[in-house]
């Protein structure tokens, strides 16, 4: 599968009289993982949810600038949210399978968008929860509520959910926050595989996650980008003196 790029020119978001992003310009690279990283409040939940129009949710919210996926332009009057929604998935922090069974869960999305061929949904069910891990161990309980997953297994379970509409970019707003170490070490090895067929990008708290699930690294302070490279790079050789104080843990 060909993904596809993602480059956001001078954006800017105000919540009513509140700038929380200045103009943003940033070039996502496809099939590749981008880590957005910074303190609290300082835009990078955001700058993500401006990926796929999540902002207009909320009331009071103003856009100025334009995101490009695909070199086409998301904010122009024309676009289908939905089908944009669609293209680029979301996957939350909190994990929240819907109070339905495992494969109702992950058949909920394609049944939305017109499939109702039984056996068409049994095979995206399975590729879905295979692509996320998570097929081996609930191949034989998939009428089972999926409220009774773990939080672990839930989060793939979203990610399954997420796969089923056939996306091209998948946002992660803090996947792993609320998981233990072994979930989170399954969500990484995950998102490690998952590269290769979608662009990725990833909000984190935590920098050794960034280090080591990310190619590109953007660190958000105040609203502003400050230094956006790759991983390694960012992390070894900051160009930036404030980036160089929050991944030493001077503040943060
Ligand atoms: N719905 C909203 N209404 C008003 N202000 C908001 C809203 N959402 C976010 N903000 C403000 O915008 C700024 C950026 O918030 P955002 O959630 O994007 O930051 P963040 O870096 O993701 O922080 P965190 O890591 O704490 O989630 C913050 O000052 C926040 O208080």
């Amino acid at each position: 599968m060909n993904s596809i790029k993602i480059r956001s020119h001078n954006l800017n978001v105000f919540y009513g009289p509140f700038q929380a992003l200045y103009d943003i310009n940033m070039d996502i690279e496809s099939n590749k993982v981008t880590a957005l990283i910074g303190p609290s409040g300082c835009g990078k939940s955001t700058f993500l949810r401006s990926i796929n129009r999540l902002n207009e949710l909320i009331d009071g919210v103003r856009i100025e600038g334009q995101i490009y996926i695909d070199e086409k332009p998301i904010y122009a009057r024309d676009v289908d949210v939905v089908a944009l929604r669609k293209k680029v998935g979301m996957v939350f922090q909190k994990p929240s399978a819907f109070p339905m069974s495992i494969y109702e869960n992950v058949a909920y999305g394609p049944r939305i968008h017109g499939i109702k061929d039984r056996r068409v949904l049994d095979e995206i069910v399975e590729k879905s929860l295979k692509a996320a891990n998570l097929w081996n161990e609930v191949k034989d309980r998939l009428k089972a509520p999926a409220t009774g997953l773990s939080g672990g297994q839930q989060q793939r379970l979203v990610i399954a959910r997420v796969l089923a509409v056939n996306p091209e970019v998948i946002l992660m707003d803090e996947p792993a926050s609320a998981l233990d170490p072994i979930s989170t070490a399954k969500l990484e090895e995950l998102i490690a595989e998952l590269r290769c067929n979608y662009t990725i990008v990833i909000v984190t708290h935590n920098m050794q996650q960034a280090a080591r699930v990310s190619d590109y690294t953007g660190f958000f302070l105040n609203g502003r980008l400050i230094e956006y490279n790759r991983t390694e790079e960012l992390f070894v050789n900051p160009r930036d003196k404030r980036t160089e104080d929050y991944i030493t843990g001077r503040f943060g």
